[in-house]
């Protein structure tokens, strides 16, 4: 008899105490929130913005502009808000009591004012709180995420394996990598079908990371889903949907994605398969370069030559350390983070190159564009071994013509140089989020950014406790900044030397800026420029579906909700990147 008492007993206590428990914490919540939201509306006053809901601050027009039906990326909702403010440099997103308050940065004088250094910030103002979203995506101790003394420690480890003297010894890797890519492209073209770009491009950009990053050719593009790295429990499979799992910042406030119980346990799990298979992996890259040290250790004794090339970026990186249990957990966020910023952006960029290649057949512009890239391609490669010849003159591997590769990847490829930054600046991946903190003994300066106010004025503003994003999408569309023609996909502008020296310092920042930029900026550019050599001239892209050829230059913002029509130009959605809506649908032939 005595034990069921017991448990009435303690189930009739425990209840109520449990009911006082959590009325406590969401009473201590709600304070924090209240007074966070009170405190936030007194502030920041001075900087241009919508007008504020007494309760709901710019929630509700950030709610009409996000409504999570609208498959769009906040940027689109920013640039909205910016045009109704009449493009300021800066403005307000006041998104408490759900959220906190953001700047929204649309001029590069400001932003260079955030990434550069300063006297309170040695490395640049903090990346935002926002990115721990991330943290099963890309590890605690991430590159991406560090501050201080442990990110620049972290970043010079890493610097000499990204560099491009480094780069260039892994430029084999590239050029056999984007040779099956083309193998592909060649076979979807005979057959004719519609494909998704996204996935040969994300399966490209994969191998090649991968393979430069820790050796291990995981075969993205030739393993078929669903099968060894792409099976249901495969490392592949892991990070592709551990990036789909990350909290989807700015899609508006739905309470089913706020709430769900089941995205922490599936982010949990995948991030156990991530984090089992890259330990293995990085054991023996460590095992190797002890070996290769060893080996050229002998060699140097026996007067015979070290082969010290084609080392991947983590054995570079960890030459030299000891491989002790931290060692290996850190360098397991490195390679996530590697993973994860390496792929998906530029496999997106890879998207629009592409994209702007499908407009030559009924753009004149395009066509003009197009014209000269095979030009430029034809003067450097030359007509013989047919339109496919770029990849065989690249990939020679005696000692001279590795110099020759070197020297047309590094600085013999002009118009194509101009169109990937240009395709950058109109479609750019990513962008910086900062943190300003708030005042605190640690803290003890007011951090201070130049603002144009809401009386016009250049003035000195205190942003204490502000997020701040960077927007590179409006940076890039800035008519002050680019002049009237901003919105026009235009190479030609980067061939123009005194335009290009007119331009403000950090105009162009689809890679940001300052010493928290890409590590990964140099590797991004040749793969880009591998890839065009390999594409241009052997291949005619259709876009099928929001193709472009109805945009017109004052049309709206995307809507989509179902409503846009397949003529207008692809638009992006938020995956932790920014990433075109439709996969970048296409059908390929060759060029005749
Ligand atoms: C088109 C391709 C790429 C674009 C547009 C891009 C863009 C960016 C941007 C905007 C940032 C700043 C992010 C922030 O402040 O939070 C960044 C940082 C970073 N990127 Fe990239 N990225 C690209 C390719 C790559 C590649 C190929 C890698 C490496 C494998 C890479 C690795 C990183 C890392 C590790 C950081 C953090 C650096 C630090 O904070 O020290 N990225 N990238």
């Amino acid at each position: 008899m005595a034990q069921p008492i017991l448990g009435l007993f303690d189930a009739r206590r425990l209840t109520p105490l449990l009911f006082a428990l959590l009325a406590i914490y969401l009473s201590v919540k709600l304070i924090q929130i209240t007074l966070r939201t009170i405190t936030t509306r007194r502030r920041y006053q001075e900087i241009p913005q919508l007008p504020r809901h007494p309760v709901w601050g710019h929630l509700i027009n950030m709610g009409e502009k996000l409504n999570p039906a609208l498959r769009r990326h906040p940027d689109y909702a920013f640039e909205e808000i910016w045009e109704s403010l009449g493009q300021p440099p800066a403005f307000l997103m006041d998104l408490n009591p759900v959220d906190g308050a953001f700047l929204i940065v649309a001029d590069p004088g400001i932003a260079e004012q955030i990434t550069q250094p300063n006297s309170t910030f040695k490395y640049s103002l903090p990346k935002s709180d926002t990115l721990m979203s991330m943290y099963r995506l890309i590890g605690l101790e991430s590159l991406i995420i560090a501050e201080g003394e442990e990110w620049k420690l972290l970043r010079r480890r890493f610097n000499k394996g990204f560099s491009p003297q480094h780069l260039h010894t892994l430029d084999g890797i590239i050029i056999s990598k984007t040779r099956e890519f083309v193998d592909r492209l060649k076979r979807t073209a005979a057959s004719g079908d519609i494909f998704t770009l996204k996935d040969y491009a994300q399966d490209l950009t994969t191998d090649i990371i991968t393979t430069v990053a820790i050796e291990k050719d995981y075969h993205a593009q030739t393993t078929p889903n669903g099968v060894g790295s792409k099976g249901p429990f495969g490392m592949l499979t892991a990070s592709r949907l551990l990036s789909q799992l990350v909290f989807p910042v700015g899609r508006g406030f739905n309470p089913f994605i706020y709430f769900d119980p089941i995205r922490p346990m599936k982010s949990w799990f995948y991030e156990q398969v991530f984090n089992r298979d890259l330990a293995k992996v990085i054991r023996e890259q460590i095992a190797a370069e002890q070996n290769q040290i060893e080996d050229s250790g002998k060699d140097a004794a026996n007067g015979s030559a070290q082969s010290g090339l084609q080392r991947s970026i983590t054995r570079l990186a960890l030459s030299g350390l000891s491989p002790d249990a931290a060692l290996i957990r850190n360098t397991v966020s490195q390679i996530k983070s590697f993973l994860f910023a390496g792929q998906d952006t530029t496999a997106t960029l890879i998207q629009w190159l592409c994209f702007e290649l499908s407009k030559a057949p009924w753009s004149p512009s395009s066509a003009a564009i197009l014209e000269k890239l095979i030009q430029e391609h034809d003067s450097v490669f030359g007509k013989e071994g047919g339109p496919f010849n770029a990849l065989d003159i690249l990939g020679r591997t005696d000692e001279e013509s590795r110099k020759e590769t070197e020297a047309i990847l590094g600085s013999r490829l002009p118009y194509t140089t101009a169109f990937i930054k240009e395709t950058l600046r109109l479609h750019p991946p990513a962008a910086t989020a900062r943190l300003v903190p708030e005042l605190s003994p640690e803290n003890p300066t007011p951090a201070m950014l130049k603002l144009r106010t809401t009386s016009g004025e250049e003035k000195d503003v205190q942003v204490n406790g502000l997020r701040i994003y960077v927007c590179a999408h409006l940076v890039h569309m800035n008519k002050a900044v680019w002049g009237p023609d901003a919105p026009v996909f235009r190479p030609d502008r980067w061939v123009d030397e005194k335009y290009v020296a007119s331009l403000p310092t950090g105009a162009w920042r689809p890679f940001e800026r300052g010493p928290r930029n890409c590590i990964g900026q140099e590797l991004a550019m040749v793969e880009a420029k591998v890839v065009l050599c390999a594409v241009v001239r052997g291949f005619q892209w259709e876009k099928v579906g929001y193709s472009g050829k109805g945009q017109k230059e004052d049309m709206e913002r995307p809507r989509g909700d179902g409503k846009d029509h397949g003529e207008r130009e692809v638009w992006s959605v938020n995956q932790v990147t920014a990433v075109p809506v439709d996969g970048m649908t296409m059908k390929v032939q060759l060029r005749k």
